[in-house]
């Protein structure tokens, strides 16, 4: 309407339209859908093959359709560890929920395996709150560690992680792991070695804080996937585009900073999740909850973990319906779709008091509605 009304009104009313923030994003959603239009038919021609990705003609995702088509049948045959393994690097002196949060959520979506790597301190506290989570007591802040001791201990942190990385199906990096710098320079080495095994990686929290001030860590890896909150996102424009957020190009935007980082996939949280992997953008809008409690991006981020895996074994077993995308695209709508119906099924439950374990207890709930297990 606004641009009938301003062809109609002559060219002044054209000139300003040409400038305004309306058309520029029509423009932009013009690019998004034609973007593979002239110079790639073929790939066009095979992602419009199998399952719809988007609602119309909107870059709302269709994430019941997503979920359905990665989410692993429970079949006899399996064994235990096939429906995944995750392992979340996290937990320190102050955060012991945000780990045990993002690994629990892995199992309770049916993730058959979830370790945590944390510190010491943290360890037996994380124990403590399930006897489902493997939990290994690895990591040293800097208290703890003199500085004649620090090579040493830093290789005996990787050779322990090393043990188990090939065994992993995806690494969440981040959740309550605090930002001492000897930590994350453990740390960076872990996502060094994750990247040489070909292992995906999910990183949130200060996990964010460590990959921004060394972009070289994932630059380049398609099997990353960044989390970030409200916070996140503006450090990470900051640096990578040396701008600031600019909600008027919210998805040129997301879609540039994805690109730069190499072709990672970005899911921007907020009142509605954005999605890209500097290709395309998605978003993720079903109706979530009004509580912004503390912790709802953990259970994001091993939500993720889990559907990238799944997504990864569903591409891999010769899916057709999604043999052409990107798994970390495809996990990322996933896990984001999920934990926003499980968080409108707590709230509906529990209005003000809803806190993140309610919420954790409606992820096998919200899956099964979307999937039923026969
Ligand atoms: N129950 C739990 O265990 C939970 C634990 N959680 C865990 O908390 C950690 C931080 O995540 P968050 O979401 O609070 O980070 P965010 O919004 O960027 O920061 C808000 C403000 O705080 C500041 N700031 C933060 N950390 C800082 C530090 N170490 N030292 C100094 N400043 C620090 C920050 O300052 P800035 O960086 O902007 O200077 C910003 O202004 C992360 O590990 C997460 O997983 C959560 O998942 C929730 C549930
Ligand atoms: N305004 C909102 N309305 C609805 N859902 C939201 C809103 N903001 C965030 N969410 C959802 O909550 C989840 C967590 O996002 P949030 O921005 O709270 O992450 P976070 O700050 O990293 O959380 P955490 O406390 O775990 O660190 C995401 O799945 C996101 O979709
Ligand atoms: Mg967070």
């Amino acid at each position: 309407m606004l641009i009938k009304h301003g062809i109609n009104s002559g060219f002044g009313a054209i000139y300003m339209l040409a400038s305004s923030p309306v058309l520029r994003r029509q423009q932009f959603l013009i690019r998004c859908l034609g973007d593979y239009s002239d110079q790639n038919t073929n790939t066009h021609q095979k992602r419009m093959q199998g399952i719809k990705f988007t609602s119309g003609a909107s870059l709302e995702a269709d994430a019941e359709n997503v979920l359905r088509a990665i989410t692993p049948t429970l079949d006899p045959n399996r064994h235990k560890g096939q429906a995944g393994k995750i392992a979340v690097i996290g937990g320190c002196r102050e955060y012991t929920g945000a780990p045990y949060f993002a690994a629990i959520s892995a199992l309770k979506i049916g993730a058959d395996l979830s370790h945590v790597f944390c510190t010491k301190d943290a360890a037996a506290v994380i124990k403590s709150y399930s006897p489902e989570l493997i939990v290994h007591p690895v990591l040293e802040e800097s208290y703890g560690v003199r500085d004649d001791e620090k090579r040493i201990i830093s290789g005996k942190v990787l050779a322990e992680v090393a043990k188990w990385m090939e065994r992993f199906d995806c690494l969440v990096i981040g959740p309550g792991l605090g930002r001492d710098p000897f930590l994350l320079d453990c740390v960076s080495k872990i996502i060094k070695l994750a990247r040489q095994s070909n292992v995906p990686i999910v990183i949130d929290g200060d996990g964010l804080f460590l990959v921004t001030n060394s972009l070289d860590l994932i630059s380049g890896y398609p099997l990353a996937v960044l989390t970030p909150n409200v916070n996140e996102y503006k450090r990470l424009v900051q640096k990578v585009l040396s701008c600031e957020v600019n909600d008027e190009e919210a998805h040129e935007q997301l879609l540039s900073l994805a690109k730069r980082i190499g072709g990672v996939t970005m899911l921007r949280k907020g009142k509605s999740d954005f999605i890209s992997d500097g290709e395309t953008v998605k978003s993720v809008s079903i109706y979530g909850s009004p509580r912004r409690c503390g912790g709802q991006g953990d259970i994001l981020s091993g939500s993720v973990a889990v559907f990238l895996s799944w997504a990864r074994h569903a591409i891999r077993d010769g899916d057709s319906s999604i043999s052409s995308k990107n798994p970390a695209m495809l996990g990322s709508i996933a896990g984001s779709a999920l934990m926003r119906k499980a968080a409108s099924l707590a709230f509906d439950n529990k209005k003000r008091s809803t806190l993140t374990t309610d919420i954790i207890e409606y992820l096998g709930r919200s899956l099964e509605d979307i999937c039923p297990v026969r």
